[in-house]
This record gives structure tokens, C-alpha cells and sequence, in this order.
């Protein structure tokens, strides 16, 4: 007798996919975990379901000739999805925007912490400049608020379209102190982000300036971020993201005050949001109610109280992130970050989101 079945494909650092998925409606799953780089057409057959992260390029050559019917990715960005072929063959597809959200927000504070603690800067005095004021973007924009940080927004597709926040230009991002970036990736046209701070924007930062990069690696240019600092300049670099990634330019790794390895995302709370929010789109895509709610699945987690002084920021943050923690890790394996990037990620230690108030 043939039993109707879902058969699922699921990226292995996925939480929660068996929970999930296994019964939806009645109808029992057939849930293949395998790694997301290795992913290939073959690993698809009789596929109906394909849930991935960001290293997995979803395009033709990955699904021509399955029967795949939803693609789901638990990411915000979708520059590994080929959105025009699924869109072409008729293929569901759902991303989860603002799932990991503050993980990148609290990971950008906590960078911002630590470079004012090791360099003594009065954090009252500094001015940050965020790219991308999407769903990071605006979570880092409201905690700087809440903290009393100036900062200054870029980001001209919202302004084109008429989203009322003061945004100003990218010449003036480039005079702030510490410049975030928080864009999609995006190769060519009127808002490429391929290259966004190249040497040009490197140059005009600030002697004593932070650049923090935990979009997509390319959206800064890692030879020319190398070469500034060889040149002399007074500039430091909190990465996340790498150019070219897992594959790590290790003199640019050795300049950095803060090396991670594509993990600001990741808390606890933020992975479990991806795979719900894919949980959900899929309910949507097949017309079905869903039967677990995403509260059940959070973890409790002790929350920051902010003690009203910008002094000892980093101090008071790092109880409940310890960044330093995520860099040593990425630094001992530092003469084969290539092999180990991945297996940094997938056992990566599990972190709570502290923060109350996004
Ligand atoms: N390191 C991590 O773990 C991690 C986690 C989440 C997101 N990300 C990356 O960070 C990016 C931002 O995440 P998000 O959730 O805020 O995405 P989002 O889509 O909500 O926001 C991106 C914003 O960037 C703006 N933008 C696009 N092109 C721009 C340009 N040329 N100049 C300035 N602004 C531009 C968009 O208008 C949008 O408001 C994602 O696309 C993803 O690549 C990384
Ligand atoms: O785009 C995003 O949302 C993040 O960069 C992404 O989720 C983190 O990497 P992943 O675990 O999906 O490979």
C-alpha cells in the first residue's frame, strides 16, 4: 500500500525540522538531513520539499528534473536562491525575514562595546553609520536610541520609495566613526551592494574608525580592507562575513579585532524563527492550519538591564554575549579556517537574545 508522504530535505543545522514537519495535516514526512554545501540534484530525487540555509545555491542545475515543490530557506537574504527560476518553474519559495534579526542587532552592539573598551572611546561621542535600514539595520538603529548613540541611516532603496526616516548619503556615512553594514548582496545595477565600501569609502572612514561587516563578505572589498591597513591607516575590522567564504583571506583575518565565522545570527531564538517561519509559509502554500505555535518552541532566557551608563558598556554585555569567546574559537583553528569554518558553525554553542526591548 503506497502511504502518502511528504518527502523533505533539510539542511542538518536546521533545528526543529523533525518537530515541525513530521506531521503536518496527518501526513507523515521522510526528513533526509544532509549537509547544506553538499546538497546536489541527485540527494533531490522524489524530493518534495527543500529547506536550506545560505549555503546551498538553489538554482537550475540544483533542481532541474526533481519534483521539488517549496523551497524554503531559513535566511533573510536569498542571494544563493534563484528566485527567476523558481518563480519560472512554478516552485513555492519562502525566506524568513527578521528571524535572526537580533542576533545580528546584539552582536553589532556587543562589537561596538568591545571596540570602545579596547580602544577608550566615550561611546557619547561617537557617531555610527548603519547601511541597510531593514529589519537588522532598524533593530540596531533602536537600540543605539534606546542607549542615547548617535547614528545616521543609508539606505536609498526605502528612501526612493518614500519611507519617512532621515536617511542621508553614503558620503556622509563614510565620516562616522563606526560604519555597519546590514544590505543584501546584490551584484549588479542602480542599488549594488557588490563592493559597497571599496578603497575609495576605506579612505574617507576616519583614522580610529570601526568597520563592522556582517552582511555578506563581498559587499566589502577584502583586498582593498587589507591593503588600507598595510598603507598605515587606523582602522578596525569586526568580520563576520568574508569575501569568498568558507574560504577566509587569513592575512585579512589577522588584521581584524573581531573574526567570526557567519554566526552574528545565531542565537538560539533566531534558528528556531527561521525554521518556524519556513513551517509557516509552507502551512500557507498548502492551504493548512498550524497546529504548534512558535512560543512553545522559545527557550526562557535572563534579559541585559542597562545600568543607564554607557561606562563599562562591554563589561555589563558580555555576561550574556561573550563575543571574545566566538573569536577565540575562529582564532584556533586559524592555520585551517577553510576546513573548519563549517564545523565552527554547526557546533556552534547555543546563545540567548538579551535584549528586552526589539
Ligand atoms: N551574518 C549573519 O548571520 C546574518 C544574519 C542576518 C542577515 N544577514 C545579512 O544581512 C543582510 C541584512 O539583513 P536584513 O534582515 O536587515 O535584510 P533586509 O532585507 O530586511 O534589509 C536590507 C536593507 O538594505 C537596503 N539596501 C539594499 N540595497 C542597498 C544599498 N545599495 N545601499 C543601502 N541600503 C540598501 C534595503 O532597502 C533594505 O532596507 C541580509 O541580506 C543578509 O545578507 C547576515
Ligand atoms: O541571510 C541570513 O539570514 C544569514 O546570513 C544566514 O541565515 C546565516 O547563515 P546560514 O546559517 O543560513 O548559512
Amino acid at each position: 500500500m503506497l502511504i502518502p508522504m511528504w518527502n523533505i530535505v533539510a539542511d542538518e543545522n536546521m533545528p526543529l525540522v523533525e518537530e515541525l514537519f513530521s506531521n503536518i495535516s496527518g501526513k507523515a514526512a521522510h526528513i533526509k538531513r544532509l549537509a547544506g554545501r553538499s546538497i546536489t540534484s541527485r540527494d533531490l530525487h522524489n524530493t518534495d520539499i527543500l529547506l536550506v540555509r545560505s549555503v546551498t545555491q538553489v538554482n537550475q542545475s540544483l533542481l532541474e528534473g526533481t519534483h521539488v515543490q517549496f523551497v524554503g530557506s531559513a535566511t533573510i537574504g536569498t542571494d544563493h536562491i534563484d528566485l527567476d527560476y523558481l518563480a519560472a518553474k512554478n516552485i513555492a519559495f519562502s525566506n524568513a525575514p527578521g528571524c535572526n534579526a537580533q542576533g545580528v542587532a546584539e552582536y553589532v552592539l556587543t562589537s561596538i562595546a568591545y571596540w570602545a573598551e579596547q580602544r577608550h572611546i566615550d561611546l557619547t561621542k561617537v557617531t555610527v553609520g548603519i547601511i541597510g535600514a531593514g529589519n537588522v539595520g532598524s533593530r540596531v538603529a533602536k537600540v543605539l536610541d534606546i542607549l542615547g548613540i548617535k547614528y545616521l541611516l543609508n539606505d536609498p532603496p526605502l528612501a526612493d520609495a518614500g519611507d519617512p526616516r532621515d536617511f542621508v548619503g553614503i558620503e556622509q556615512i563614510q565620516q562616522c566613526d563606526v560604519v555597519t553594514c546590514h544590505v543584501p548582496f546584490v551584484r549588479a545595477g542602480q542599488y549594488a551592494t557588490y563592493h559597497l565600501v571599496d578603497d575609495a569609502f576605506l579612505e574617507a572612514m576616519p583614522q580610529q574608525s570601526l568597520l563592522i561587516n556582517s552582511s555578506r563578505g563581498a559587499v566589502v572589498d577584502n583586498t582593498a580592507a587589507l591593503e588600507i591597513k598595510r598603507a598605515g591607516k587606523v582602522i578596525d575590522y569586526i568580520l563576520d562575513v568574508w569575501e569568498g567564504e568558507p574560504d577566509v583571506n587569513i592575512e585579512l583575518f589577522e588584521q581584524t579585532m573581531i573574526a567570526t565565522p557567519h554566526i552574528a545570527g545565531y542565537s538560539q531564538e533566531g534558528k528556531i524563527r527561521g525554521t518556524y517561519q519556513l513551517y509557516q509559509a509552507f502551512n500557507q502554500w498548502f492551504d493548512l492550519e498550524d497546529s504548534i505555535a512558535l512560543d512553545e518552541l522559545l527557550p526562557e532566557a535572563p534579559k541585559w538591564q542597562w545600568s543607564g551608563s554607557l561606562d563599562g558598556l562591554y563589561q555589563s554585555l558580555q555576561p550574556y554575549y561573550d563575543i571574545e569567546a566566538d573569536d577565540q574559537r575562529m582564532r584556533q583553528v586559524k592555520n585551517n579556517i577553510q576546513k573548519k569554518f563549517d564545523h565552527l558553525r554547526k557546533t556552534y554553542p547555543q546563545r540567548l537574545e538579551f535584549l528586552d526591548t526589539l
